[in-house]
């Protein structure tokens, strides 16, 4: 469903020079899967999830979403892709049922259908008892399941969700994980992003470690604890950032060394 592979992203840097955000990376997120990416800060796990949703252009590599190359066809990936990160803007004076409906007729679906759709997606997210409250009113977790609803209201294929839990409170955060995986049951696919461990220890079938642009490894969660001989993941996660750390410190010397 998703396939990325060597993808790059190069910025130009006012104070850096050239930027490699993202370093050729690769990896491949099936149907009914949660594919978790996992990072520090400044990772690159944005500028991958917004090469994918088309708004940012990669530099090089292949992404594709449903057999749709981004770059070339980014309205047929948009019609498959739903996004939601934890600052989507949530109008003040339009309600819950608004909002959700008026992302669906920018998606172009018809009435009757859409109408069908926003009620199956408020019963879903359990959204019945705010559907009439305006945006001003709403508590974070209202927004974040409006954010949620709008992004499925076109019932894409793909979800991907981007820091999607930062700034809520645990139980909110609890309850999204939960819809998350009800949305693997019914056969999405999913890709997560975040920087807290126990995050994707609970929820993700497949994790790839993002650290400094790279994907250090990825993998089902046994599968990483075997190959690095490390039952406790935050150990495991440590290690692995701080092994790469070393070996690019390492190179930098020996670049220095030899006068490259
Ligand atoms: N428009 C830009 N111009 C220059 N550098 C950028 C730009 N956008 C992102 N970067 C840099 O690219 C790197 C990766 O950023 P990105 O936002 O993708 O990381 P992230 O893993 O999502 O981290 P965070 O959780 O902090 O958002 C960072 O060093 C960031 O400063």
């Amino acid at each position: 469903m998703i396939h990325v592979q060597h993808l790059t992203k190069t910025y130009d840097d006012l104070s850096r020079g050239k930027f490699v955000a993202v370093d050729r990376i690769s990896f491949s997120v099936q149907p009914g899967e949660i594919f978790g990416l996992l990072g520090p800060n400044g990772a690159g796990k944005t500028t991958v999830l917004r090469i994918l949703s088309t708004v940012l252009s990669s530099t090089s590599g292949i992404a594709t979403v449903a057999g749709f190359d981004v770059s070339a066809d980014p309205a047929e990936v948009r019609k498959r892709i739903g996004f939601v990160s934890n600052n989507t803007a949530i109008y003040d004076r339009m309600t819950a049922w608004e909002m959700v409906e008026y992302f669906g007729r920018l998606h172009g679906m018809p009435k009757k259908e859409l109408t069908d759709r926003v009620e199956t997606l408020f019963e879903q997210l359990r959204m019945n008892e705010f559907r009439d409250t305006p945006g001003a009113k709403m508590s974070t977790g209202m927004k974040q399941k409006v954010s949620i609803a709008r992004a499925m209201v076109h019932d894409p294929p793909v979800l991907i969700f981007d820091e999607a839990t930062l700034g809520l409170d645990v139980l909110v955060a609890r309850n999204l994980l939960s819809v998350i995986r009800d949305l693997r049951e019914s056969g999405k696919c999913l890709i997560f992003s975040t920087h807290i461990m126990s995050e994707v220890e609970r929820l993700c079938d497949r994790i790839a470690i993002m650290h400094r642009g790279k994907i250090l490894d990825s993998g089902t969660l046994s599968e990483l604890r075997s190959r690095h001989s490390e039952n406790d993941f935050e150990e495991l996660f440590f290690g692995l950032l701080s092994n790469h750390e070393s070996a690019e410190n390492n190179e930098l010397a020996h670049d220095v060394g030899a006068g490259i």
